[in-house]
């Protein structure tokens, strides 16, 4: 591989700068290229890699866990496959079945009955009992929460030693003064602990039936219920109108003695706000954890990063989105603490909680020792917030399932598993899956090239074929991985060449790719592609899709922030200086677009003209350059040209972790 090589890389600072300089029209380019545009539906396609929480007998919460703040543990490891025969067909609607060891996906339309009917009977019972004039909803709507940014609001406390228990005994509770953001003594001794019914004005209503009118009774039925199988439902209902578990939300965690208080430093912004019951609670975008890690906390929690929610409240975009109560059960460090202790090497196995357990768990906190209620108290948290998380686990699921059907309905082969056992998020938002090269009327690729190759046969060793526009008699060896180096150009054989089609040895990038692929979610950076099972060197792996735009239209979406420099490919050849178009895989792309940067990349983009010899339309085609195990994680070198001194600029680092890191990444 030459060093001086001048592979298409993602567009840097530098380059944007010579963009707008070169920013002449480019929209009248007549190059051509010829995306393959076989977009072929795969039927009956299941993947079995999502992994469901898988419940135990018993009911086995722990409590009093002792975890660092960090997660540890990192699940690259390929996730087995479960032998399962059964297929989902893409019409075909799908839950989650959750069985005594396993969870798996179940057609609920087939005609086979292997659905448990009771669940499916007591869904409908319970749908159908809920009565949306008479029965207060089951979510907490944005009725319940009063605008954050009145005068009244939040005063910023003053001492965070406020925060301590106020009377050294058993109270777990502080107040700071009368208007605001208060903790409540959750343990005080008019025992009314379990009294507090969260209305929309705010006042508390004692011993509230939880059927009797009040202001939520017009709230419209929260439509996720009727995505909701049965025991999701159940537990969605419980969770969300049952008076006790509301009033823990006013509760202190738990889990700690004292409030857990997050440093400035670990928050990159607030993101939202509400006020519940005279509580503020802020969500929290936090550095280092992903989307998919936001979580709700109370501002006692956020006391010392105070100056973020000035920020928030400066900007006043606080979302009306719904929340439900369940969110509220998961602060960031519970999230850390349950992913910590239900992990395992396929996901995370949370235990089986029943409803009625829970019942247990209320009608017995007032009884025995003071130690004995204290840690029943503990135990009842810490069973709400499993029950919380793993709701939010299986929509989770259910999403990204989704979002893997949809996605290998546009590849026949290989199969694309997605997994994310790291955190909560969901499929990435504002993207769509596409199997090749999309782009607007603006950009004519004219598809039929000029001439072709005269072989007879399979071009192999043919000093005539297309490839010694390479400069190479052969660019493939016999198995089809490349032989070249990425600064040489890579020309196939294409429609108008003589040559036998499927013996041709001058043509792979254009039959696909027969690698499996798994996009997942990695603890540093995000999200990232591995593969499923053994590369060769020099095996053709995939390539980078996504729309191809001008310049103009670069510029334009950058400056409305439309696209990031970090999803971008530049179309050039050789001349970094030279290139008309580019690649922005921000929200069209396929799974290239999440493999990460490192320093010692596994794989190298080439440069691939098939049935286009335009020159600023060539494939950037991704290849093995060395041997790839199955469960490793793909990677790109983004920047390998690029001196060190030149990426320090930018200060970020790099977090590819090898040996001859760089240090900086753009
Ligand atoms: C093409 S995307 C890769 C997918 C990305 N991880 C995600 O979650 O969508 C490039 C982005 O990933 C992150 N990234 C990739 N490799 C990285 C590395 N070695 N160090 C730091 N950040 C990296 C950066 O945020 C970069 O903007």
């Amino acid at each position: 591989m030459s060093d001086d090589s001048d592979n298409s890389t993602p567009i840097t600072h530098e380059d944007l700068d010579i963009m707008r300089l070169n920013n002449s029209d480019v929209t009248s380019s007549s190059d051509v290229i010829n995306p393959q545009a076989t977009n072929t539906i795969n039927n009956g396609s299941t993947n079995d890699n999502i992994q469901n929480s898988s419940y135990s007998n018993s009911l086995a919460v722990k409590t009093n866990i002792i975890c660092s703040d960090n997660q540890k543990s990192e699940c690259d490891i390929p996730s087995k496959n479960k032998n399962d025969n059964e297929s989902l067909d893409h019409n075909d609607t799908a839950i989650l079945i959750s069985d005594d060891n396993d969870s798996d996906w179940e057609d609920i339309d087939d005609n086979d009955n292997d659905i448990n009917n009771d669940l499916l009977s007591s869904l409908g019972n319970f749908l159908e009992n809920i009565n949306p004039i008479n029965d207060p909803p089951c979510l907490i709507d944005d009725s319940d929460w009063k605008d954050i940014d009145k005068n009244h609001d939040t005063p910023l406390l003053n001492d965070g030693n406020k925060l301590k228990n106020i009377d050294n005994q058993s109270d777990t509770s502080v107040l700071t003064d009368d208007n605001d953001s208060d903790w409540v003594d959750i343990d005080d001794i008019d025992g009314d602990n379990n009294d507090t019914v969260l209305l929309s004005d705010g006042s508390d209503s004692k011993d509230k039936d939880a059927s009797s009118n009040n202001s939520e009774n017009n709230s419209p039925i929260d439509p996720i219920l009727l995505t909701l199988n049965a025991e999701q439902a159940r537990l969605y209902f419980f969770m969300n109108s049952h008076l006790g578990v509301k009033s823990f939300i006013h509760e202190p965690s738990t889990f700690d003695d004292n409030i857990v208080m997050y440093d400035k430093n670990e928050i990159v912004e607030i993101v939202d706000g509400r006020y519940i019951k005279d509580k503020s609670f802020y969500l929290v975008k936090w550095r280092n954890w992903s989307l998919g890690f936001n979580t709700w906390e109370r501002f006692g929690s956020l006391y010392k990063a105070q100056e973020h929610i000035f920020e928030f409240k400066k900007k006043k975009h606080s979302s009306n989105k719904s929340i439900n109560i369940m969110h509220l059960m998961l602060t960031r460090h519970i999230i850390t603490q349950l992913f910590e202790l239900f992990r395992t090497s396929n996901g995370l196995s949370l235990p089986m909680i029943s409803i009625e357990d829970i019942y247990g768990f209320f009608n017995n906190l007032g009884n025995g020792t003071e130690d004995q209620q204290k840690l029943r108290k503990m135990s009842l948290r810490s069973n709400l917030s499993t029950l919380s998380l793993d709701f939010f686990r299986q929509t989770q699921f259910r999403d990204l399932r989704q979002w893997e059907i949809n996605i290998n309905v546009f590849s026949s082969k290989p199969k694309v598993k997605v997994e994310n056992n790291i955190d909560l998020e969901g499929p990435p938002e504002n993207f769509a899956y596409i199997p090749n090269y999309t782009y607007d009327s603006k950009i004519i690729i004219p598809d039929n090239p000029p001439s072709g190759c005269i072989c007879k046969k399979n071009c192999l060793f043919s000093s005539n074929c297309c490839n010694k526009l390479s400069g190479e008699v052969n660019v493939y060896d016999l198995e089809k991985n490349i032989l070249v180096a990425p600064d040489c150009p890579v020309f196939e054989c294409h429609e108008n060449c003589k040559c036998i089609m499927t013996n041709c040895f001058n043509r792979v990038v254009q039959n696909g790719s027969k690698v499996d692929v798994c996009i997942y979610k990695s603890r540093f950076p995000g999200w990232a592609s591995k593969t499923c099972q053994n590369i060769e060197m020099g095996q053709f792996v995939g390539i980078c899709v996504g729309e191809i735009i001008t310049l103009k239209e670069f510029n334009r979406r950058l400056q409305n922030s439309l696209t990031s420099i970090d999803f971008t490919w530049k179309l050039d050849f050789n001349d970094a200086n030279n290139f008309k178009c580019i690649v922005d895989c921000t929200n069209y792309g396929n799974f290239t677009r999440f493999i990460n940067h490192s320093c010692e990349a596994n794989l190298s983009i080439y440069h691939v003209w098939i049935s286009s010899l335009g020159t600023y339309f060539p494939h950037l085609a991704l290849f093995a350059n060395r041997k790839i195990y199955a469960g490793e994680q793909l990677t790109i070198d983004y920047f390998i040209n690029r001196s060190v001194d030149s990426l320090k600029k930018s200060g970020i680092k790099c977090q590819c972790e090898m040996k001859n890191c760089k240090g900086y990444f753009f």
